[in-house]
């Protein structure tokens, strides 16, 4: 049977210490484009947290017994769109834990709802030079395997980075190590933002950005 491709960076988790105090116990879900680094950002935050580490593409491959892009190919994105919808539910009705989701699963209305009422939502925020790096060579991720990578990321960055700005906290990652990343993204959640001030309930707060937040357009 297919399996998802996993994390690949060799490097186990090196930043031992202990978790920020103030994490609470509620689901930390990671959205992000592809790329962005969810997948090995959480499973270093879940390794701090002693908490269990889901990805959400895992599971969707266990249920579908398929691989991603074998699902995308057979049955088309609204069926894979459909399978992550049923497994982020059944993922969010469980005990806390960290949660990588794929990077197109916050742009569902009903996914993203479900996200917003039962987790902490994270952005993983990076720019198109970081994910076209991360993401070069690999061909598991059907929606960069057609035409050029660059141009796909860049549109998709101008549709979907709106939406993923209705996350709780944002934490920009840079050229930074993943396991820094997992420290800023653990202290943005131990805080609740920038100032302390609590997760947001109307959209949210970004931590660490150093960039221009707005975005005025939304295109579904
Ligand atoms: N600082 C970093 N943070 C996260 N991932 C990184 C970093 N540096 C390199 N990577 C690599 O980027 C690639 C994509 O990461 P991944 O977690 O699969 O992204 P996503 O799940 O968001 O699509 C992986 O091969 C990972 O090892
Ligand atoms: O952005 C997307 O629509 C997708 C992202 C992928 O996950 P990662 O973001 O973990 O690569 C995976 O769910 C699928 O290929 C679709
Ligand atoms: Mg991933």
């Amino acid at each position: 049977m297919a399996t998802a491709r996993q994390c690949r960076d060799p490097s186990a988790p090196t930043q031992r210490a202990p978790a920020p105090a103030g994490i609470p116990p509620r689901t930390v879900v990671l959205v992000g484009l592809m790329g962005a680094g969810k997948s090995c950002v959480g499973r270093r935050m879940a390794a701090r947290l002693g908490w269990p580490f889901v990805d959400a593409d895992d599971e969707i491959v266990k249920a579908a017994g398929l691989c991603v892009a074998d699902i995308f190919s057979l049955y088309g994105e609204t069926a894979f769109r459909d399978c992550e919808r049923k497994v982020m539910a059944r993922l969010l009705d469980g005990p806390p834990h960290v949660l990588a989701a794929g990077g197109g699963a916050f742009m569902d209305d009903r996914t993203r709802a479900l996200i917003r009422a039962r987790a902490t939502s994270v952005w993983l925020r990076a720019d198109l030079e970081i994910l076209v790096a991360r993401t070069a060579g690999r061909t598991h991720r059907p929606l960069l395997n057609t035409g050029d990578p660059r141009e796909t990321l860049r549109a998709l960055m101008e549709r979907r980075y709106p939406v993923y700005a209705l996350a709780d906290l944002t934490v920009t990652t840079g050229p930074d190590s993943a396991d820094h990343t997992a420290n800023q993204v653990l202290a943005a959640v131990a805080s609740g933002g920038p100032d302390g001030a609590g997760p947001p309930t109307d959209g949210g707060q970004a931590m660490d950005t150093g960039r221009d937040d707005s975005q005025d357009t939304q295109t579904p």
